[in-house]
């Protein structure tokens, strides 16, 4: 049996009346790259607020790497959530070494093996107000990983995004989950670009967490219906009760 890296046990959020998050019981197992689907408004990223400490928990109970000492175990995650935040006016090394010295680390190798990693050693003097999103995006994973996380959470991360730059980084987290071993957790409402990496989803629909699977599973259930092929993408649709739009893969 894997490890557990991330449980959480009805985790809810209100805001005032409204519930964002709806007693949400999640499991994320090592190893994983946990696809985490949901439209816009969904509670996605109130969800991850809460997961890494960014939002207190309504109610509900989250547990990390099999600990409930939330303190120390979240100093085992690298986040990266919504738009990337760094000095604009530094280049990608200057922002590494400057995030690094917050941490009380200090190693210019471990900062330069990481900047090769996500493809950003010949960026050179470029500030990184002149970056691309892709390269913004690519240096907030550099700055989410300089502790050496065990669960990288990224939420969106390829939003905004074209072909080229989705392709990027959708070959950086598997590169990251494979040779690293970092466990993953994606959040996405653009089902098409999950289902080219994750090895388990979970749905959220108006705050509820309304399944979790893999895609095995679906294949399974498909075989036991007699069909012959599985499309993710309607499966997830016909979960949320929405149509297929031809033209975009997005919810
Ligand atoms: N601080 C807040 N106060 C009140 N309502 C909030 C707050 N933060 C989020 N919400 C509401 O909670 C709901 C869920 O938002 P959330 O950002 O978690 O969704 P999401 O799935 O991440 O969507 P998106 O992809 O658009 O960010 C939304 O209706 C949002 O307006």
């Amino acid at each position: 049996m894997k490890d557990i890296i991330l449980q959480t046990q009805s985790l809810t959020k209100q805001y005032g009346h409204r519930t964002v998050v709806d007693q949400v019981s999640m499991t994320i197992y090592e190893g994983d790259i946990y696809g985490f689907i949901g439209k816009n408004g969904a509670g996605k990223t109130t969800f991850i607020r809460m997961a890494v400490g960014l939002a207190s928990p309504s109610s509900g109970n989250i547990r990390l790497f099999n600990s409930s000492n939330l303190r120390e175990k979240r100093a085992e995650i690298g986040t990266v959530i919504e738009s990337p935040a760094f000095y604009p006016g530094m280049t990608a090394m200057e922002n590494l070494t400057a995030f690094a010295k917050l941490q009380d680390l200090h190693d210019p190798e471990h900062l330069q093996q990481l900047l090769d990693l996500v493809g950003l050693t010949d960026t050179g003097r470029k500030k990184c107000k002149h970056f691309s999103l892709g390269m913004k995006q690519r240096l907030a994973i550099a700055i989410a990983l300089i502790g050496n996380p065990k669960l990288l959470i990224l939420d969106e991360p390829t939003n905004g995004l074209d072909p080229e730059g989705m392709k990027e980084i959708r070959e950086l987290i598997l590169k990251l989950n494979q040779e690293r071993h970092i466990t993953v957790l994606v959040s996405s409402h653009i089902l098409g670009e999950l289902s080219k990496f994750a090895t388990r989803y979970g749905i959220i629909h108006h705050g509820k967490l309304i399944e979790e699977f893999t895609e095995e599973d679906i294949w399974r259930r498909s075989i036991g219906n007699g069909q012959q092929d599985i499309d993710l993408e309607d499966y997830f649709l016909s979960r949320i009760g929405g149509i297929k739009n031809e033209k975009s893969c997005e919810m």
